[in-house]
């Protein structure tokens, strides 16, 4: 019922659709009451009592309520088809808004075949409740309602007799309906498993054929999908087992009304006109009494789809805004941690970070891989919160900072490169969209993409595939490069952005980078020396602590951590006197 509560939220909005659809539904209950009424008058009043002149108003009365009850039909489902769309496009886009609030951790913790799950299936679910249920639940209300009152009128014993057996029909119905009810979760879940499985294969599938695991995964999909079909299978069978019986104790009523219908008839209790009344209004009470089933599992099967879609809902975003948020134009770009640590689960990943950025510096940060160097600058924009300390930008704290207004200071090429399946044009114009071609021309430039880019027949229009297939690996990081340099922030945080890009030309980018004309305090991750030897500050990661930090030079004559990078990637170079002499070595 709290989900229906929820759900009101929604529906109200198009008050004037339920309201109106619910209208209509009655109206078209009974204008379908009419035909059987007319039969009745036509045997009793035309046939046996040979009134010839009532047959041409009982035609017409017939053609008219056909003609009404096409009309209603037709209003009723324009109104509830209406209501279902726009509460299904409603309720859509509030899962999607709020899913893009939704920190990292959120979508570290839910796989995303369940989320898909979410937008798809379980949204159908309330749909259908709201589209079919609706119909078939007021109509199966007032057909007992209406039609319950016309029958005990005419003739209260033949009406509990024919009905004898209805609360046996609702008893089954009833019960096939707890039977199947934890099959159909069952089943739910089973099938946002195998979305999962083919989500992730697909996104997978080079590496699939890569490690030759397609056998694998063919078993596993295998797996799932028997999985699927037994339940699909064992909810059949329950089916099967109460349908049969459900369909005798309805034939069972037919016979009790021929029956004593049929007597009362020939005892002149009743007409034939009544009783044949009786016989087709019977229908109308029996077959929503065998919907109810259906309809339970109906109504079940929206909750539990409603329950699942507002946990989303109601998963409060962890990383919110400050009530009384800063909001400015454009920082200096001015870092500093102080005493900062981050715990995952239950591990601290970073303990006690210190350290200062000047506005327009470089900061590298260095160090084996698990140190905590991505951790550490995924809490500059607040992708996750620091367990404690604090991180100051330009000195106020990034948590007083509105979150949209401090990601705009902040620009990112990820570790993990994405692209979107449209035009390079597009990807580079990302966090940019008002960018001129010339300015989106200027970023691939500095990024170096500019000449492959060119080369290829639709130039800036070329489509990628994909996260960005059909570009080498160093040709995706100089796109999401040049997309993170377009939109000339004031702090720019590189992680690993170049790797897969040659020494020349990340040389080159490194002087582009230089050169711009607006001055970012820069984040550069990074395992080469020949990366970060330039930077103002190299921070030396270990076990998410600090246990180097200094220029270039400072580190060599340290002879550290940084000094054995150092000899392990120049060894060879080393041995040359002439360079070593060059290179500040003591
Ligand atoms: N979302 C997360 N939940 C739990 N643990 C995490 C999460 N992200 C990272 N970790 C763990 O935190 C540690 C640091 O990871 P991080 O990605 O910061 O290292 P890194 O130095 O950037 O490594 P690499 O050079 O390989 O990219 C690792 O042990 C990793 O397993």
């Amino acid at each position: 019922m709290d989900i229906l509560k929820k759900l009101w939220i929604y529906i109200r909005r198009y008050k004037f659709m339920f309201y109106g659809g619910f209208l209509f539904i009655v109206l078209n209950v009974l204008t379908s009451m009419i035909p059987g009424y007319l039969n009745r008058r036509v045997i009793d009043d035309v046939i046996r009592d040979n009134k010839t002149e009532l047959l041409l108003g009982f035609l017409l009365s017939y053609m008219l309520a056909a003609v009404l009850r096409s009309i209603f039909i037709l209003i009723q489902r324009y109104l509830i088809e209406g209501l279902s769309q726009n509460l299904l496009r409603d309720l859509k886009q509030s899962v999607y808004d709020h899913l893009q609030k939704m920190s990292f951790n959120f979508f570290n913790q839910n796989r995303t075949g369940e989320l898909m799950s979410r937008m798809t299936g379980d949204m159908e679910a309330i749909r259908v409740l709201f589209a079919e249920g609706m119909i078939q639940f007021t109509r199966a209300i007032f057909y007992l309602i209406f039609v319950g009152i016309v029958l005990i009128r005419e003739d209260v014993q033949l009406t509990l007799i024919s009905l004898a057996v209805s609360p046996l029909i609702a008893f089954f119905a009833y019960r096939l309906s707890t039977r199947i009810r934890p099959i159909f979760s069952k089943i739910r879940d089973q099938y946002s498993d195998l979305n999962s499985t083919v989500q992730e294969n697909i996104s997978g599938i080079r590496i699939v054929k890569a490690f030759h695991q397609q056998c694998y995964e063919m078993e596993k999909f295998d797996e799932e999908n028997n999985e699927y079909f037994i339940r699909n299978y064992k909810a059949a069978k329950t089916w099967s087992k109460y349908f049969p019986i459900i369909e005798f104790l309805g034939g069972v009523s037919t016979v009790l009304l021929l029956y004593f219908g049929g007597r009362l008839v020939i005892s002149k209790e009743i007409t034939l006109g009544v009783w044949m009344q009786f016989n087709s209004y019977l229908w109308m009470i029996i077959m929503p009494m065998r919907m109810i089933g259906h309809l339970v599992n109906m109504f079940n099967r929206a909750v539990a789809s409603g329950e699942r879609i507002f946990k989303v809902l109601e998963t409060e975003a962890e990383i919110t805004n400050n009530e009384k948020a800063v909001t400015l134009d454009r920082v200096k770009g001015e870092v500093e941690f102080r005493r900062v640590s981050l715990k995952y689960d239950d591990q601290y990943i970073l303990k006690e970070i210190d350290f200062q950025a000047k506005a327009g510096s470089t900061v590298a940060i260095m160090g084996a891989t698990g140190s905590g160097k991505t951790s550490l600058i995924n809490l500059i924009a607040r992708y996750y919160d620091t367990t404690k300390g604090e991180i100051y930008l330009d000195g106020i704290n990034i948590k007083d900072f509105d979150l949209k207004c401090l990601r705009k200071q902040i620009s990112v090429v990820m570790q993990d490169v994405f692209l979107f399946s449209e035009t390079i044009k597009s990807n580079i114009a990302y966090g940019s969209p008002e960018a001129t071609l010339e300015q989106i021309k200027k970023a691939a430039d500095i990024a170096d993409a500019s000449k492959f880019i060119e080369e290829m027949d639709d130039k800036y229009e070329t489509v990628i595939g994909e996260r960005g297939m059909g570009l080498s690996g160093g040709q995706k990081q100089r796109v999401s490069l040049a997309r993170a340099i377009l939109e000339r922030s004031p702090i720019l945080i590189l992680d690993d952005a170049t790797s897969a890009v040659d020494m020349e030309t990340e040389h080159k980018i490194q002087q582009a980078l230089e050169s711009m004309e607006h001055k970012s305090t820069i984040f550069i991750i990074a395992h080469r020396i020949s990366s970060v030897r330039n930077a103002d500050q190299i921070l030396i990661l270990k076990d998410g602590q600090i246990i180097e930090r200094g220029r270039h030079e400072d580190l060599i004559k340290k002879k550290g951590e940084y000094f054995k990078m150092f000899k392990e990637q120049y060894k060879e170079l080393l041995e040359d006197k002439h360079f070593k002499e060059k290179l500040v070595v003591s």
